[in-house]
């Protein structure tokens, strides 16, 4: 064999994300023949690597090369640089767009993190969320605070997802596609399930939900900086986090091991939430009842930027439409959450 067959034959061989052949997309990387063993060894480019549908293509690759005669074959796979993903995106089948997970996504993925519990992760989550589909974007929440899914009640949430030809199909409230562990759990049973069933359950709703099309995907990630939230921030796909911390300087101390751990996992700080920042009187005054400072001092330190600060309150809906959480548009806080909204869109975009 020569270095031409063997480009010729593996270039026929389909990237099984980009659907297109190897000689397409620039996947055949290196070419290399040991003439007295008859041993032929490539190095190919596709798209994820890691995957099962690599082992398929490297099955494929075997045959196809010892048909052509050689006796052994040697295979390394590497990811193409995402600047030629980038390129085969616009091209995306629907299956593609449809699959979260796949690199021809163009959902963008948004998790929110915090330091410890109780600081209004959710509560960020959620109203985030409402405020980028007020801005008309298409949003997903995954409440993936599977231990103290909180994000049903918060958006005032009480009927269940419906499954459609095996699929599940979000709640859609506010305009956002909400799926949560709490639809799936009886009268608030604790979820006590560990590790490989956490990964299962989070491959559930990336996969078997019917999302449509998304331009964000919002997570609401356990707290803390515990195996369960490092086990979660591994199985995300590139994902952009923001932290949530109160202003009491400690808060932020501890917010910054969430930070230090979102980087450990590739996922870029794109901003903090101070939560909690002040209380204002009916006189309109303002009272730092937890401090004052730590959402700057944090988003300094994790070199990011502070997304905004949000008061203490509750919202104030009407009967017919409750949400305990959600804000709406014309509330001072609601308005808080729009500019958030719009600073997380042109960070994005
Ligand atoms: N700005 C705020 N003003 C008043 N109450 C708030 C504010 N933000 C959050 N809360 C309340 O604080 C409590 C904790 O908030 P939330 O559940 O959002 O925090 P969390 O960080 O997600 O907690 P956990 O991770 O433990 O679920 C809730 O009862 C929520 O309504």
């Amino acid at each position: 064999m020569n270095e031409q067959t063997v480009r010729a034959l593996v270039g026929e061989l389909y990237d099984p994300f980009l659907h297109r052949p190897l000689a397409e997309t620039g996947g055949i990387k290196e070419v290399s023949i040991k003439e007295e063993k008859n041993h032929v060894s490539v190095k190919l480019a596709i798209a994820k690597t890691g995957t099962s549908e690599q082992m398929q293509l490297q099955m494929k690759v075997v045959d196809v090369l010892k048909k052509g005669g050689a006796e052994t074959v040697g295979i390394r796979f590497e990811e193409l640089p995402p600047e030629v993903l980038e390129q085969f995106r616009g091209q995306a089948t629907e299956s593609d767009a449809q699959d979260l997970l796949s690199p021809m996504s163009k959902v963008q993925f948004i998790s929110i993190a915090s330091g410890k519990g109780g600081v209004g992760k959710s509560t960020v989550s959620v109203n985030l969320a409402a405020a980028l589909a007020r801005l008309g974007k298409k949003v997903g929440l995954v409440d993936a605070d599977i231990y103290g899914f909180s994000v049903p009640d918060m958006m005032g949430i009480e009927n269940s997802p419906s499954v459609v030809e095996g699929k599940i199909i979000p709640v859609d409230r506010f305009g956002v596609k909400v799926i949560s562990m709490g639809f799936f759990v009886e009268n608030n049973a604790p979820v006590v399930w560990r590790g490989p069933m956490l990964g299962k359950v989070l491959n559930q709703f990336f996969k078997d939900v019917q999302w449509g099309e998304l331009d964000y995907l919002l997570l609401d990630l356990p707290p803390g900086t515990g195996d369960v939230a490092l086990d979660i921030h591994q199985m995300l796909p590139a994902s952009k986090e923001i932290i949530v911390t109160t202003p009491h300087p400690t808060a932020a101390f501890v917010a910054a091991r969430a930070g230090a751990m979102a980087l450990k996992t590739d996922h870029e700080v794109i901003g903090v939430v101070e939560n909690m920042s002040w209380y204002e009187t009916k006189s309109g005054d303002r009272e730092y009842v937890f401090g004052q400072g730590g959402g700057p001092k944090l988003a300094e330190e994790l070199q990011t930027e502070l997304l905004g600060q949000i008061p203490l309150g509750q919202p104030d809906w009407n009967e017919e439409d409750f949400a305990p959480s959600v804000y709406t548009e014309s509330h001072p806080t609601g308005k808080i959450y729009g500019e958030i909204a719009k600073n997380v869109i042109d960070k994005l975009s």
